[in-house]
């Protein structure tokens, strides 16, 4: 079975129907209905937990009977796909490669959005002028010694403003995402860590650092995770993960390409699932994806 079958979610289909209710999504399940998780590994159960209340938080959609999108409240900018076509910014320190993935799907048409701005405190790195060749303008933040044109973090917000930006993705962005930012976006950062968070993140906890704890702890398996961005480094409710195994004798460099080649194709997936407005936050705080293909699935 595919590692990312194990985390896939699956209901009754005789509680296919999703109403919406302004803001928030209610599913109709019985009060022996809801997400739950298999001991068995086998994937979300639905029996002995109370009704579930789900929230888009961001933007009104229209579902229709079998849950799958019949038109969105629009604000401007075009109706591909039934949902407005999203404003990215992206954040990054150095080479850029999950930037780089992330525009490859957005140029495809695999993610429904478009990089209109690019963030980094370091000028120079290989994700800026990875932007500059394709026309992203870049800001420089925050304002650091030898960068005399970082801007403040209030300067940053009023720089955003004028990009009417939907989402923020951060890509190996190695400084403190300010809370003026995240008050400004909020549940609209994502943030790509290398490791299965809680284990191995926080303050000290970046690049091939992250990988050499992971080995040392000779753990089995690490992968990367994708979160939402709080006001502390990695603490943010967890969006979406992928297992990759450590192997015996793996060194750093090894681990760290094999988490990476993976970090690209989940990143790609989740972005296309952030701008299709598939997210949905569960009562109990977690956000999961809403299958595209089929409305009933979530992961
Ligand atoms: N408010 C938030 N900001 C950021 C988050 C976050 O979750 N909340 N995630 C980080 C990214 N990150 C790992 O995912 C991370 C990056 C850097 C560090 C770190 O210890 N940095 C060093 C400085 C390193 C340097 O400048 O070369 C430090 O702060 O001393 C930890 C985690 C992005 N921001
Ligand atoms: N804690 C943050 C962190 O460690 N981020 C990691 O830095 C690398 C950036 O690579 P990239 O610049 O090629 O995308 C990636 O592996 C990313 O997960």
């Amino acid at each position: 079975m595919a590692m990312e079958a194990l985390f896939s979610v699956s209901s009754n289909p005789s509680f296919s129907s999703i109403q919406t209710h302004k803001n928030t999504t209610s599913l109709p399940f019985r009060t022996s209905t809801s997400l739950r998780f298999s001991p068995q590994l086998k994937g979300y159960d639905f029996h002995g937990l109370p009704p579930l209340v789900i929230s888009r938080k961001r933007g009104l959609k229209c579902v229709s009977s079998d849950g799958r999108l019949a038109t969105s409240v629009d604000e401007g900018g075009s109706l591909e796909k039934g949902v407005r076509r999203k404003n990215l910014a992206v954040f990054v320190s150095g080479g850029g490669s999950n930037f780089r993935a992330v525009h490859q799907a957005t140029v495809r048409g695999d993610v429904h959005g478009r990089f209109v701005v690019l963030v980094t405190n370091k000028h120079d790195c290989g994700g800026a002028n990875y932007a500059r060749e394709n026309g992203i303008p870049v800001i420089i933040y925050p304002s650091m010694k030898g960068e005399p044109e970082g801007l403040s973090s209030n300067d940053l917000v009023v720089a955003l403003s004028k990009y009417k930006i939907d989402f923020i993705l951060l890509a190996g962005y190695l400084k403190l995402i300010p809370s003026e930012l995240i008050r400004a976006y909020p549940n609209s950062i994502l943030n790509i860590h290398p490791s299965l968070l809680p284990a191995f993140g926080g303050k000290g906890y970046y690049g091939a650092k992250v990988h050499k704890a992971v080995i040392a702890s000779g753990a089995r398996y690490s992968g990367p995770t994708i979160h939402f961005v709080d006001e502390h480094y990695d603490t943010g409710r967890i969006l979406a993960q992928r297992i990759v195994p450590v192997l015996a004798n793996d060194t750093v460099e090894e681990l760290a390409a094999r988490v990476l080649r993976q970090e690209h194709k989940l990143y790609a997936e989740v972005a296309a699932a952030v701008c299709e407005e598939l997210v949905i936050w569960r009562e109990d705080g977690v956000p999961i994806i809403q299958s595209k293909s089929n409305p009933n699935h979530y992961s």
